[in-house]
């Protein structure tokens, strides 16, 4: 065991308001936006594969090039209104927004840099209007802000010397000041989703992000923070040299999900955030380049996720001139639709505790205590298969939508069952609600109390 005093300071998972409202919501909206919309991956002709948002490493393009993008910026279609409803009507109860991205170009008219949104020709609060529009919507927002600040003379990505200390030093002020100031300009904001904090002069400021973070909590008491934003005074970043998970959810899983099965995850609050191509956050104008992931696809995650106690933050990339494009009005569509009829099965639910079947992915809300079967794979052999603990007994199946008739029960051992529909014939995935009892206590289903 190592002595660590720069770790997790607060006991997890937090049960406060906050953390609930965050951990209920369960699926979120994230938007990458910033210069890099505006090349959208393409540079002199040339389409890059890579990353849109990278684009200024993978073009090898000079800062000052990158930089003179700023005076490009009037983005004439930004409307962060129909961007809120698009989001509403995806069914998302947060958003997570990049107010600085690694090229260091800032939505918010911030007094600590010219480069920021003052300074393009549009000129005024984007940031602003993008909170009060998801706010009145009733959809919560967080910043996603990134340490890593390729514009910022003082960064460094390792300190080896006095000069990179002196400079490091300045550039964790520029820092603390910015996040100060996003807290203080939006103080409706939910929490802080901090990234580019990979470097070695960032692993060798654990003290710096224990200390940030307590400060960052005092202005703005109930904030949520990723465990990307940590390092501990050893250099470890997201758990302590002790394993400890540091912030306030697990924030790892970045284009991927845990196995389905692993059962680890469940002990604490992490989040999935993922792309709808292969692997492009910004905006890039060609998407013929990588796998598109479909709607069926996206909600599969999302609901794998809740049934793994995990939220899921799914990525849109707006164009150089602020309007959404249509592949991603159309995916927002599509799980809008399937989210009116079986959202459910999602807010305020987790997971249910049972094992795993082939069919698809229970979830559970323990505040009615039904367990939702959400249905991916119908199973040739036409049933549905359960398996419980002996204490517990099946006692109803029901279904949210008719895209299977009636449901009929068969125990088929003492812990197995079948559920057998008169036909399959969904098209979607569905969902079937379970009503568990337990036989000496005739409640409904209660998390397993081991
Ligand atoms: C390969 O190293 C990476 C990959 C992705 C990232 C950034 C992406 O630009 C996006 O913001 C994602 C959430 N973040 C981890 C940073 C470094």
């Amino acid at each position: 065991k190592k002595d660590v005093e720069y770790g997790q300071y607060n006991g997890l998972p937090r049960q406060d308001q906050a953390m609930q409202k965050w951990r209920e919501n369960r699926f979120g909206q994230f938007i990458h936006w910033g210069l890099y919309a505006i090349p959208g991956g393409i540079w002199e002709g040339k389409t890059y594969p890579y990353a849109s948002e990278f684009l200024r490493g993978s073009a090898k393009i000079a800062t000052s090039t990158w930089d003179s993008l700023i005076y490009q910026f009037d983005i004439p279609k930004y409307n962060p209104k129909e961007w809120a409803a698009i989001a509403k009507n995806m069914g998302v109860k947060y958003v997570t927004i990049t107010t600085k991205h690694h090229e260091g170009f800032c939505l918010w008219p911030s007094e600590y840099t010219d480069f920021d949104i003052e300074n393009t020709p549009y000129k005024k609060d984007l940031l602003r209007e993008f909170v009060d529009a998801y706010t009145a919507v009733g959809i919560d927002v967080n910043f996603y802000y990134s340490v890593l600040d390729w514009h910022h003379p003082d960064w460094r990505y390792d300190i080896k010397s006095d000069e990179d200390r002196a400079a490091f030093e300045r550039l964790k002020q520029f820092t603390k000041n910015q996040l100060v100031e996003l807290v203080t300009r939006y103080p409706e904001v939910k929490g802080l989703w901090f990234d580019g904090t990979w470097d070695n002069s960032w692993k060798k400021s654990g003290q710096f992000s224990y200390e940030l973070e307590k400060l960052l909590k005092n202005k703005r008491p109930g904030l949520i923070v990723n465990s990307r934003m940590r390092a501990d005074e050893h250099g470890s970043r997201h758990f302590d040299s002790n394993g400890i998970l540091m912030g306030d959810y697990e924030s790892g899983y970045e284009r991927r999900l845990p196995n389905p099965t692993d059962k680890e995850v469940l002990t604490r609050d992490w989040e999935c955030c993922m792309t709808i191509p292969e692997n492009q956050w910004g905006y890039h104008k060609d998407w013929s380049i990588s796998h598109v992931k479909s709607p069926l696809e996206l909600i599969e995650m999302l609901v794998q996720c809740t049934s793994q106690n995990g939220n899921f933050l799914l990525n849109f990339g707006p164009m150089g001139n602020g309007d959404i494009r249509p592949e991603e009005r159309e995916v927002a569509k599509e799980i809008g639709e399937w989210m009116k009829v079986n959202s459910e099965a999602i807010y305020g639910c987790g997971p249910a505790d049972l094992e795993k079947q082939d069919w698809g992915y229970y979830t559970y809300n323990e505040k009615n205590g039904k367990v939702y079967m959400t249905v991916f794979n119908n199973p040739v052999l036409g049933k549905y298969k359960i398996r419980l603990p002996k204490s517990h007994t099946l006692k109803k199946a029901s279904l949210i939508t008719k895209q299977v008739e009636s449901l009929e029960i068969k125990q088929i051992s003492p812990t197995d069952y079948f559920i057998i529909p008169d036909k399959i014939n969904n098209k979607k995935p569905f969902v079937i609600i379970l009503e568990i009892v337990d036989r000496a206590s005739g409640k409904f289903h209660q998390k397993a109390l081991t």
